[in-house]
């Protein structure tokens, strides 16, 4: 199929979701749900329709899903899709809960080079890199795998960089209050290696600096050349 007659057929799929094939009897999903949308909330629901959706993606882009490679890939996809979007299922208070402790420090903490894989909300094409966070203790501390927990809560939703630098930032400071917290994002975003604009070698770099960090040029300043080594 060439890629205009694909366009032309995922237009139509964004115009009127009623146009998807439907899934018929025998299919290797027989057992499960077809395209009508969820009534219950179950894990197993919502995986099963969204299968039948990829089902419905893998005849739209002209394969066979029938054919033996891609028997299960429906489910497969659909599984890691959930995986990519688990951040959905969870919020601060879990994360942090019980790992806030009261400590008479000061002093910079700093964890650099938190991995984070994300989704972009305009593609669904991932975008991969690294978190650094920095915070100024106000007499309470967090548990340093919390952070990386904030990061893969937020970084495992739909996202833009910046706002995911942003709602990183926000969840210490309402977590911790600390007196001021730093976070830098530098990532790279397939959507502009693979597809569009093909750029493999771009790499974009978002801050978010909330109190003293961005009040006191020398706090962020310290805080960015810790990160750099
Ligand atoms: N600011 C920001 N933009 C993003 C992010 N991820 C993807 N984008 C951009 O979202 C924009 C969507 O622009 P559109 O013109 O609607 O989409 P498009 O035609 O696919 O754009 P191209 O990628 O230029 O082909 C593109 O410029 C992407 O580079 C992000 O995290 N932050």
């Amino acid at each position: 199929m060439n890629s205009f007659k694909l366009v032309d057929k995922l237009s139509r799929l964004s115009m009127k979701p009623e146009s998807l094939p439907q899934i018929s009897e025998g299919d290797n999903l027989k057992n499960q749900s077809t395209t009508t949308p969820c009534k219950d909330n179950s894990e197993e629901t919502i995986s099963s329709n969204i299968a039948n959706s990829y089902l419905n993606i893998l005849t739209l882009i002209g394969e066979n899903p029938s054919r033996q490679g891609l028997e299960k890939t429906p489910m497969r996809a659909a599984q890691a899709l959930l995986h990519f979007t688990k951040g959905y299922q969870e919020n601060i208070s879990e994360i942090v809960e019980g790992a806030i402790f009261c400590e008479d420090v000061d002093d910079m903490v700093i964890v650099k080079d938190i991995e984070m894989y994300s989704l972009c909300e305009h593609h669904m094409v991932p975008f991969f890199g690294k978190v650094s966070i920095g915070y100024l203790p106000n007499k309470k501390v967090i548990g340093l795998s919390k952070l990386a927990r904030l990061v893969e809560m937020y970084s495992r939703r739909l996202q833009i960089q910046e706002r995911l630098t942003v709602e990183i930032a926000n969840a210490i400071m309402k977590a911790i209050e600390p007196r001021g917290v730093g976070v830098v994002i530098d990532a790279t975003h397939m959507c502009m290696v693979m597809r569009g604009v093909e750029k493999l070698n771009s790499k974009t770099i978002t801050s978010a600096m909330l109190g003293e960090f961005r009040n006191d040029p020398k706090t962020r300043q310290e805080f960015l050349s810790l990160i750099k080594n």
